[in-house]
């Protein structure tokens, strides 16, 4: 069977969706895009062999249409994926699943009361081999108990509509649910610190930032998101154990030795860093929807991490340590 993907969102990641599904991933093609921006969507369409239509409500209505792959601003999503999930349809939705855990509680309520998972969040980064080691040695104890994590989100820049509060709920949400992943437990606190700011920023924003997280077993999480490194797309993590610890490898680079200095080269964005990732998310995905089931990250997932997302921007004013009030997960999303 081939999946008929409709694509909601033809900017960067959209249009690299688009190109996933119609070079790299099996048994999935394009069937129709629409953005809100109709030059936009019909560029994207013709550039797949796909029909480009007005709204996201076209999108999910047509008929031609197996499953969906939201990738529009992440204050869009919640409207789109609850229209997929009112019709039916598998839906992928790029991260954040939604900008308010509210938001994210009314698709789990739609998908329950539909009966059976339909939405899949794209935290790619459960697909990255590095990530998967990782999480396979702490699985097999041989680090011992977790007690502490050290990670770095690192963007070269970041463009002016970026705001402070998008370094917690469109960067830092990336870690958030990798660290929930890996740990195996929820994040009971969070709590946001300021060093001082980058010069090389635009005025607005609260640029590095440093978050604390607390899970739910005592375990400490320190994360840096630092979105005007300037340097390079770099993408750390460390978690210590009673017995060990255990890095996320660095990206494969070729070293060069020229000059007099030896070095490799830094990926400058998420396609490269994560590429293989995104090729294995997206393929996982079009093969369970042509099974007939959904795998991978849930709107549990999504929820969960929006909740912890919302106690660290509460925390980003104040820096106080803000609970996050997760509950138990629901047997549904067992
Ligand atoms: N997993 C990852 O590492 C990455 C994830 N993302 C996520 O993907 C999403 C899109 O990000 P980018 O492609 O970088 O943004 P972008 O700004 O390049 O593209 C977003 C597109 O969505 C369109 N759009 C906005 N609202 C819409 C609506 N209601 N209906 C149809 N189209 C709409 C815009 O016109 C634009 O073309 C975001 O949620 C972002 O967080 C983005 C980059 C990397
Ligand atoms: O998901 C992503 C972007 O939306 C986000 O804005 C960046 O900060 C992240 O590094 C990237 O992976």
């Amino acid at each position: 069977m081939t999946v008929n993907v409709g694509v909601i969102g033809a900017g960067m990641i959209g249009t690299d969706h688009m190109r996933r599904l119609d070079r790299v991933v099996s048994g999935a093609r394009v069937a129709a895009v629409t953005d809100i921006d109709p030059a936009r969507a019909a560029e994207a369409a013709a550039g797949v062999g796909a029909r480009a239509l007005a709204t996201d409500a076209e999108v999910v209505a047509a008929p031609e249409v197996d499953a969906v792959l939201v990738a529009s601003w992440g204050p869009a999503h919640a409207a789109s994926v609850l229209a997929a999930v009112a019709a039916g349809k598998p839906v992928l939705c790029e991260k954040p699943l939604a900008t308010t855990a509210e938001d994210c509680r009314r698709i789990m309520e739609a998908e329950r009361a539909h009966g059976s998972r339909l939405v899949q969040v794209g935290f790619m980064r459960r697909y990255d081999t590095g990530y998967r080691a990782m999480k396979a040695l702490i699985d097999e104890g041989a680090i011992g108990a977790p007690l502490m994590a050290h990670c770095a989100h690192r963007n070269p820049t970041v463009p002016e509509a970026y705001h402070s509060e998008m370094a917690t709920k469109d960067t830092a949400i990336h870690e958030i649910d990798t660290l929930r992943w890996l740990l195996g437990e929820e994040l009971a606190t969070a709590q946001i610190i300021r060093p001082r700011r980058t010069s090389k920023r635009f005025a607005h924003l609260v640029d590095p930032q440093l978050l604390l997280f607390e899970t739910e077993s005592g375990a400490r999480i320190d994360l840096e998101v630092f979105v005007n490194c300037q340097y390079g797309y770099d993408i750390r993590c460390e978690v210590v154990g009673e017995d060990g610890a255990v890095r996320l490898p660095e990206p494969r680079e070729a070293v060069l030795h020229a000059a007099g200095r030896s070095g490799s080269s830094v990926p400058q964005d998420w396609k490269r860093r994560f590429g293989a990732a995104f090729d294995a998310e997206v393929q996982a995905w079009a093969d369970a929807v042509a099974a007939g089931r959904i795998e991978g990250p849930s709107a549990w997932d999504g929820y969960a991490a929006a909740m912890v997302g919302d106690a660290a921007v509460r925390s980003l004013e104040t820096g106080e340590v803000v609970p996050t009030k997760v509950e138990e997960r629901p047997d549904f999303y067992a």
